[in-house]
């Protein structure tokens, strides 16, 4: 876990803006701490406590319902939290006798469609979070102003005359963010700003505003679904689930390192085994697998990624092909485990033939249904506790 993380998993609610993170001097640092929020009975917001490094990316996910928006809004001002506090930059937003009016923030917001006003052309949605500019050298600088931030997104200046539907919907989101960008925010806010563009769009969008962000040097969180998404985008990922964060650490860890199953299975595929914790290493119906460090002891249920299982020609573990998902430049393989570990191979006590596992494997061989493989395992398994 990293040190921003184990800040962030801190408890101790601070009440004064100033000696919350880096204090006043640290431009774009976001601390948000013990927010919670209900909407009638239902508790959106239990209590989440989140800080953000000044001009980082963080990325918060989970699933459908969890309160990801909710969290977005209140740190935007659209809405007021029950209890807890929003700092940016030193200064109390929200909490307390705080309140900040979303307009005073200096926070940006990129909603999900852009939002553009859809009578005004490109170059005045941009323009409309200015300064208004009155007199023939404003109107001017204006214009220069709207050329460099198409620029800044990289778009045509000459797209600055047209309306929101005579450009693409990439180029919409990335009108969205220029527009945003117009009022120097120190905090940058994306409500999953990439997620109704179809995905070559979506990559390349997404790595053009990423870059815009960080070379501005802007704090920035995005709100998204999509967990390829936030690994790629984000330097910290805070995982959202029944209204607080589960995890909070760098995309590795919490992809290679999640702290529960439910965190585990939310980010990719898991492979998941009873196992039987022995020393640093576990036996199960792979045989003995080395563990990353555990305090757990005894039963236990092990996870490994599906690319962590290999094949190799001279693999200790054998297995059947049952089938193959082909999506590109990966499938998904089947296998169904058989005996027949080579001589010296430990034997787990809970080996177990006919158990089925599945495997990323490289899409430029495709496994026959029957085939047999060979397998070993790469890096550290993750403990869980056992099934109850
Ligand atoms: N203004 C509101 N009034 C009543 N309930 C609300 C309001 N806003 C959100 N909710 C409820 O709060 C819960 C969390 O919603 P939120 O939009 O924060 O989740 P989310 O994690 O962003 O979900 P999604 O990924 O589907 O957008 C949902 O059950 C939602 O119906």
């Amino acid at each position: 876990m990293t040190s921003t993380a184990r800040r962030s998993a801190s408890t101790d609610p601070a009440s004064d803006p100033a000696s919350v993170g880096g204090g006043p001097g640290e431009r774009g640092r976001l601390e948000v701490r013990e927010l919670a929020k209900s909407f009638g009975a239902q508790q959106v917001l239990r209590g989440v406590t989140l800080s953000v490094e000044p001009g980082s990316t963080t990325a918060i996910v989970g699933p459908s319902g969890s309160g990801k928006t909710t969290l977005l809004r209140l740190i935007a001002g659209f809405e007021r939290a029950d209890a807890g506090m929003v700092v940016l930059s030193g200064r109390g937003l929200a909490g307390g006798d705080e309140w900040v009016p979303a307009h005073h923030r200096d926070v940006g917001y990129v909603a999900q469609d852009g939002a553009l006003f859809p009578h005004l052309t490109v170059g005045q949605n941009i323009a409309f979070g200015m300064d208004r500019a009155t007199g023939a050298r404003a109107r001017r600088a204006t214009r220069t102003r709207v050329a460099e931030l198409l620029e800044m997104v990289s778009l045509d200046a000459a797209l600055a005359e047209r309306r929101p539907h005579e450009i693409s919907g990439g180029q919409q989101q990335r009108v969205a963010l220029a527009r945003a960008l117009a009022r120097e925010p120190e905090l940058m806010l994306l409500d999953e700003s990439f997620s109704a563009l179809d995905a070559g769009l979506r990559v390349a969008t997404r790595r053009t505003v990423g870059a815009v962000l960080r070379d501005a040097g802007i704090t920035t969180v995005l709100v998204t679904h999509d967990q390829a998404e936030a690994l790629s985008f984000a330097d910290q990922v805070a995982v959202m689930r029944d209204g607080l964060l589960a995890q909070v650490d760098s995309p590795l860890e919490v992809y290679t390192r999640p702290v529960d199953r439910a965190t585990a299975e939310f980010l990719g595929d898991a492979v998941l085994l009873e196992a039987w914790v022995d020393g640093d290493s576990a036996s199960c119906s792979l045989g003995s697998v080395r563990l990353a460090p555990t305090t757990l002891r005894g039963r236990v249920q092990l996870m490994l990624r599906p690319e962590q299982i290999r094949v190799d020609e001279h693999g200790p573990i054998r297995g059947v092909v049952l089938d193959t998902d082909y999506f590109g430049p990966e499938s998904t393989v089947r296998l169904e485990l058989t005996s027949g570990r080579e001589p010296g191979c430990e034997t787990s006590t809970l080996a177990r033939e006919g158990q089925v596992i599945s495997i990323r494997h490289s899409s430029a061989f495709i496994a026959a249904r029957g085939t047999e493989l060979r397998l070993r395992i790469e890096g550290d398994a993750i403990a869980f506790p056992p099934n109850p």
